[in-house]
């Protein structure tokens, strides 16, 4: 992490309502707002996004993010910070988000087949296995609570009524909503209680990861519409 970050310690008696949370959010600008305003996310709400090569290449995403929600699982510190984690896997991502992405990709004649991955599909896959490997719960935590809270973010910003295609009203409806927005609470919730005890070198991980977990996010809205995918300045 670059020096220009001000610590936890030092930024949470300047701020009214401390949260862990809010402190890597703020430090991962001006990326957090390129997301969650990002012009092909708008255009998804509008229902005219071009989601063939998105979804295709989010597929894969979605693969390594599931093996993550299992080292989540066996990396928590209690059983009561698994059974949300383990219910999201199966109801959410094995079942809903798996049965809208065979539908989808069926209804834009997209093969289900792994295509190429695109630069950033790699490099976000490559992210979320060194957490994986880690087995470090505030760094896995922190890489799902980007990938969640962004979407959540974005997804809100969708005016009644949504659009009549399904591919894009199902994929807002799947990052909306109450149960997404308590899950987001929850994984927020984690890196509340468990950041302010870390150490500043923990912490300072924990941020790392975080702010690269957000930028590869801008990087994928920019591949999927139609950018290098690689640009990252
Ligand atoms: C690049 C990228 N980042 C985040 C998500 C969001 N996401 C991934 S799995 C999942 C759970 C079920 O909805 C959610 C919200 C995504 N799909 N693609």
């Amino acid at each position: 992490m670059s020096d220009d970050v001000t610590s936890f310690d030092r930024w949470r008696v300047t701020a009214g309502a401390p949260a862990f949370s809010e402190w890597l959010r703020s430090s991962s600008e001006p990326d957090w707002t390129d997301v969650v305003t990002h012009p092909f996310a708008a255009a998804i709400t509008r229902g005219e996004a071009d989601m063939r090569h998105y979804l295709a290449q989010d597929f894969q995403f979605v693969d390594a993010f599931t093996a993550l929600l299992g080292a989540a699982v066996a990396s928590a510190d209690s059983f009561e910070a698994r059974v949300p984690i383990g219910r999201f896997l199966g109801l959410t991502v094995a079942d809903t988000e798996r049965g809208y992405f065979h539908r989808a990709l069926a209804a834009l004649g997209v093969n289900i087949a792994a295509p190429t991955p695109e630069p950033v599909t790699a490099d976000f896959r490559a992210l979320m296995d060194e957490a994986r490997s880690s087995a470090d719960y505030p760094l896995i935590i922190a890489v799902l609570c980007v990938a969640e809270w962004t979407y959540l973010g974005w997804a809100s910003r969708a005016a009644d009524p949504l659009p009549e295609n399904f591919v894009h009203r199902e994929w807002i409806e799947l990052h909306e909503g109450p149960e997404f927005r308590a899950w987001v609470g929850f994984l927020r919730g984690e890196l509340d209680r468990l950041g302010p005890g870390l150490p500043e070198a923990e912490q300072r991980r924990v941020l790392d990861v975080f702010r690269r977990a957000t930028h590869l996010e801008r990087r994928f809205f920019d591949m999927a519409a139609g950018a290098s995918g690689q640009a990252c300045p």
